[in-house]
């Protein structure tokens, strides 16, 4: 059996996390299994965390991070050029779309449960986006990234003062909707440079360019309802051209996965992106602020091996082609 860590942010979800895993500390010790818990200090300590476990010995490790996208996010680019390390996750956030795009129960004690079974065989290998920056720094994601509009309100949720205030009223989520209502009206929209596999589009009043390894994003919107982490290809989408009004129509669409049929928005396929513009638009990776266009984004087919429920892609065709009698 592999060595098993647990990474906790213990503010994640309100500050509910730490309740979420005292019950999983509980059930851990109740079925006598072996692990180590580490919590997270402050912001990037996830990453730091993730980075000494996966380098402190050869030894094959499970690190399972719990908390929201956030934490996993920093988890991800702890381990990600560490082979020999699988990625789990325990719900534990206010948004945990990796547990939707990824098929883990959204209750911990659920997903828990699905991670120990799971731990026994070998997990599939799932893809990841890359993004490299004008200084060359990089920076992975799991679910997605974007530029512009979206990537703005995360940075000011992210940096508010008020954020930390209603979190302990439970009432984080408000920030959002608050950032949401005053960059509706003040943003600007900007023209931006898109090359998605060495062609060119230009896109003028660009309210945000998405580019998705997983369909689900802000909490369980369905941005790129084609998107599958295990097909080689990220898929991108352009908002664009359309009033504010009918922005806020667009964002309620998303919820279905409607969008996409708005002429103001595109949808591509593509292995490699980049995006610029004359304006220095904010960029989130996973939903945390990574920096500023201009910028590179790529897949990394296999970039890891991931607890999930979705099983080998290939694993599944063959099943379906052996069920329909062709051999
Ligand atoms: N101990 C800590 N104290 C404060 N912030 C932390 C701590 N550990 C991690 N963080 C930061 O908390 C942020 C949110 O984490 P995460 O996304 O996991 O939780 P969440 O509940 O989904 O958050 P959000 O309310 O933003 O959706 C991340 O930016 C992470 O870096």
């Amino acid at each position: 059996m592999k060595e098993l860590y647990f990474v906790i942010n213990p503010k994640a979800g309100n500050g509910h996390c730490y309740k979420i895993w005292r019950k999983i500390e509980l059930k851990l010790k109740s079925e006598e299994i072996s692990y180590l818990a580490f919590f997270t200090e402050y912001s990037g300590h996830a990453r730091k965390l993730a980075a000494q476990i996966a380098a402190k010995n050869n030894h094959s490790k499970m690190v399972v991070a719990v908390g929201g996208d956030g934490t996993l996010h920093e988890v991800l680019n702890g381990i990600i050029n560490h082979p020999t390390i699988t990625l789990g996750f325990i719900p534990g956030g206010s948004g945990n779309d990796f547990s939707r795009g990824f098929q883990i129960p959204a209750d911990p004690a659920a997903a828990l449960k699905v991670m120990l079974r799971l731990m026994k065989s070998d997990a599939p290998l799932m893809d990841a986006g890359k993004i490299t920056m004008q200084d060359k720094s990089e920076q992975y994601f799991i679910n997605n990234m974007g530029a512009g509009f979206d990537a703005l309100i995360a940075y000011q949720v992210n940096h508010s003062r008020v954020k930390a205030l209603l979190n302990k009223f439970s009432l984080g989520r408000l920030v959002y909707v608050y950032f949401l209502l005053k960059e509706l009206f003040c943003y600007k929209t900007s023209t931006i440079d898109l090359s998605i596999d060495g062609k060119e589009h230009k896109f003028k009043q660009t309210w945000f360019v998405t580019v998705s390894n997983q369909p689900y994003y802000g909490g369980g919107m369905k941005i790129a309802p084609a998107a599958e982490p295990q097909d080689g290809l990220l898929d991108i989408t352009v908002v664009h051209e359309l009033s504010r009004l009918k922005l806020l129509i667009v964002f309620i669409s998303v919820f279905w996965g409607k969008h996409i049929y708005f002429k103001e928005v595109k949808s591509f396929q593509g292995r490699a992106i980049t995006i610029r513009s004359d304006v220095e638009l904010y960029v989130h990776g996973d939903g945390e602020h990574v920096g500023h266009i201009p910028l590179k984004a790529e897949i990394i087919p296999k970039a890891l091996q991931v607890l999930t429920r979705m099983r080998y892609k290939d694993e599944v065709d063959l099943k379906e082609r052996d069920s329909n009698g062709i051999h």
